[in-house]
C-alpha cells in the first residue's frame, strides 16, 4: 500500500493546494470526474462565458427604446458552445497532464475515493483494479452535486442538470426549469436571450429567495414579465412523451403541465460527503451531509481537514479559494493556524438584472432585533441611471442605528456584481457609511454614484 504525506480528495479547490512550498511532500490528488472540479467545467466559468453572449444577444431588444434600431439575426448554438468548451477543455487537460507528467511529488488516482480505515482510502474506477492508500494528512474537497428531486418519472425523462445542460447538440426551442435559485435565474436568461422560451417552476412563491425581500420581489416580478414563471408549486410527476417531456403541477389554482422539448433541474446541490464512506474515520456530518469543520477548517478528526462545497453553507468558488489558502497555510504550518474569515461573504446572480448582496438582508437584521437604519436608492436617480433610462434597478444599504457600521448591502440591476465591491470592503475593513460617502471622490457621472447616494441616503446623525 502506498503511503503520502497528504492525500487530496478532489481536483477542484483541492487541486490548487499544491504549489511549491510543498515540493518535499509526497502528495496523492484523487479525482472521480473531470480534472479541475465544478467552477472551472460546469460552474463558474463556462456559465458567466454564456452569459456575457446572452447579454450581446439580448441587446438588440433592449435598444430600441434608446432609439437605437438593431436586429438579432441569429445565435449560432454549436458555434457558441464550442468556443466556450474549446477554451475551458484545454485547460482542464493541461491541469491534469500537469499534475500527472509534471508534479514529481504528486501522484493522480483516477477514480471515486472512499475510507476504508482511519486514513486509509481506495480509490475505484470502472475498468481498473481497486487501489487503496494511506495517508498522513486528508483534504476533503470533494465538492457538491446536482440534486434530482424524488418526483415520479423524474430520473427517467432525460432530465438535464448544470452538469450537461450547457453542452447540449441544439438549442432547445421550449424548456422547463425546475427550481428559482441562482442556476435558474441565470440559465432562463442564458437560453431565453439565445431564442429559447422558458417555463420556470419553482415551489416556493418567489425567485432568489435567499435575497432581501425587496430584491427578490423586484426580481421575480421582473421574471415573471419574461419567463412563464409557475409560483407556489408542487411537481407531482414528470413524463416523456416523445420529444415532449411534461411537468405535471400542483399549485394556487390547482392542477397545470409545464411542457418542453428540455427539461433543466435547478433545485440545488449536495456534499459528496457521502461518497466518501466517512463513518470509517470518525469525520462528523451536519444533518444536511455537509462535513463539520472549525474555524481552522479541521474535522473532528486530527489531520483531515475540509473546504469548499463539501463542508461550507456557502457553495461559491470565492469561498472555496479562501478556504483552500487557509489550509494550505495550516498544512504548512499547524502550530500557527489561521483561521477562516466568513464575516461578510458576498454573492451575485449573473442574470437579467443582476443581483448582488452581502451582509444581513433587513429581514435578518429585524430577526436578530437590531437597531438599524435602511436606505434605498433608485439607478433612474443617480446621472448614470437616468441617462440609461433605468426604471427598475436599485441599491438598498442596512447600517448599524448608532455607529453607522454597514450591515447588509443589495443591489439589483445592471453591473450589480461590480458595484458592490466597495461596500464589501467597507464592511471588511469597518468603514462606516457616512466616512465612506464622504471622505473619498466618486466619480461623475460613474455608476458608483449609486452606492455614494445610497450611503448619503442613510438616515444617520454626524
Ligand atoms: C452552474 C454553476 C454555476 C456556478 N457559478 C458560480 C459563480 O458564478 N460564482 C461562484 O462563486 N460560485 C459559482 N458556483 C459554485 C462553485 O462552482 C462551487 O462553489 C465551487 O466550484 C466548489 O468548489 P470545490 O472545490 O468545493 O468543489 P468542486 O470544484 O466541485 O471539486 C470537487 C471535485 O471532487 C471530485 N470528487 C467528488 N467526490 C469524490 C470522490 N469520492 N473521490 C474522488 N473525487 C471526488 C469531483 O469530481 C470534483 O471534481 C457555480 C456552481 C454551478 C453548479
Ligand atoms: N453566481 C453564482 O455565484 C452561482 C451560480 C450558480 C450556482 N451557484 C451555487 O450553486 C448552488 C446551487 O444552485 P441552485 O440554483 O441549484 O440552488 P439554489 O439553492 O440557489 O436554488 C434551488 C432552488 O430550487 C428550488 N427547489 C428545490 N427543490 C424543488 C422542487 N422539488 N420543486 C421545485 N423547486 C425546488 C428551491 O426552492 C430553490 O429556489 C447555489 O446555491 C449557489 O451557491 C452560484
Amino acid at each position: 500500500m502506498q503511503h503520502f504525506d497528504l492525500a487530496i480528495v478532489g481536483t477542484g479547490s483541492g487541486n490548487s493546494i499544491v504549489d511549491e512550498r510543498f515540493a518535499d511532500w509526497n502528495v496523492a490528488l484523487i479525482e472521480r470526474g473531470t480534472f479541475g472540479g465544478t467552477c472551472l467545467n460546469v460552474g463558474c466559468i463556462p456559465t458567466k462565458m454564456f452569459v456575457h453572449a446572452a447579454d450581446l444577444a439580448a441587446t438588440p431588444a433592449a435598444s430600441a427604446r434608446l432609439g437605437v434600431d438593431s436586429e438579432l439575426q441569429g445565435v449560432r448554438w454549436p458555434e457558441v458552445r464550442d468556443r466556450i468548451f474549446g477554451r475551458i477543455d484545454p485547460i482542464s487537460q493541461g491541469g491534469r497532464q500537469y499534475r500527472v507528467e509534471g508534479s514529481p511529488n504528486v501522484t493522480v488516482f483516477e477514480g471515486t475515493g472512499r475510507f476504508v480505515g482511519d486514513k486509509m482510502l481506495a480509490v475505484t474506477s470502472a475498468g481498473t483494479d481497486e487501489k487503496t492508500i494511506s495517508a498522513d494528512r486528508f483534504v476533503l474537497a470533494a465538492g457538491s452535486r446536482p440534486i434530482l428531486p424524488a418526483v415520479p418519472g423524474m430520473a427517467d425523462v432525460g432530465a438535464h442538470t448544470s452538469d450537461t445542460i450547457m453542452r447540449l447538440e441544439t438549442l432547445p426551442k421550449r424548456m422547463v426549469i425546475v427550481g428559482g435559485g441562482f442556476i435558474a435565474a441565470e440559465m432562463a436568461h442564458v437560453f431565453s436571450s439565445f431564442g429559447t422560451e422558458i417555463t420556470l417552476v419553482t415551489r416556493s412563491g418567489a425567485l432568489l429567495r435567499q435575497e432581501d425581500l425587496d430584491v427578490s420581489r423586484r426580481f421575480s416580478e421582473m421574471a415573471a414579465e419574461r419567463w412563464d414563471v409557475r409560483f407556489d408549486q408542487e411537481i407531482t410527476s414528470v413524463e416523456r412523451q416523445d420529444d415532449l417531456i411534461r411537468v405535471h403541477l400542483n399549485g394556487p389554482d390547482g392542477a397545470s403541465t409545464a411542457a418542453g422539448d428540455t427539461l433543466l433541474v435547478a433545485a440545488g446541490r449536495a456534499p459528496n460527503s457521502d461518497l466518501l464512506h466517512l463513518d470509517h474515520t470518525g469525520v462528523q456530518l451536519h444533518p444536511d451531509g455537509r462535513v463539520v469543520v472549525d474555524e481552522y477548517q479541521r474535522t473532528g478528526v486530527e489531520g483531515i481537514w475540509a473546504l469548499g462545497d463539501i463542508s461550507s453553507s456557502h457553495q461559491l468558488k470565492h469561498v472555496a479559494n479562501h478556504e483552500t489558502r487557509i489550509v494550505q497555510h495550516n498544512l504548512l504550518h499547524p502550530d500557527n493556524p489561521r483561521a477562516s474569515d466568513h464575516r461578510f461573504v458576498p454573492h451575485a446572480v449573473f442574470s437579467s438584472p443582476q443581483v448582488a448582496s452581502v451582509g444581513l438582508t433587513e429581514q435578518e437584521a429585524l430577526a436578530q432585533g437590531l437597531r438599524f437604519v435602511s436606505a434605498t436608492q433608485d439607478y433612474g436617480d443617480i446621472a448614470y441611471g437616468w441617462a440609461m433610462e433605468d426604471t427598475t434597478g436599485f441599491c438598498k444599504l442596512i447600517a448599524e442605528a448608532d455607529t453607522g457600521r454597514l450591515l447588509g448591502a443589495h443591489i439589483i440591476g445592471p453591473q450589480a456584481a461590480t458595484l458592490i465591491q466597495p461596500l464589501i470592503q467597507a464592511m471588511s475593513f469597518g468603514l462606516d457609511a457616512r466616512r465612506m460617502a464622504r471622505e473619498q471622490y466618486w466619480i461623475h457621472p460613474a455608476m458608483p454614484e449609486l452606492v455614494e447616494n445610497a450611503l448619503l441616503k442613510l438616515p444617520l446623525s454626524d
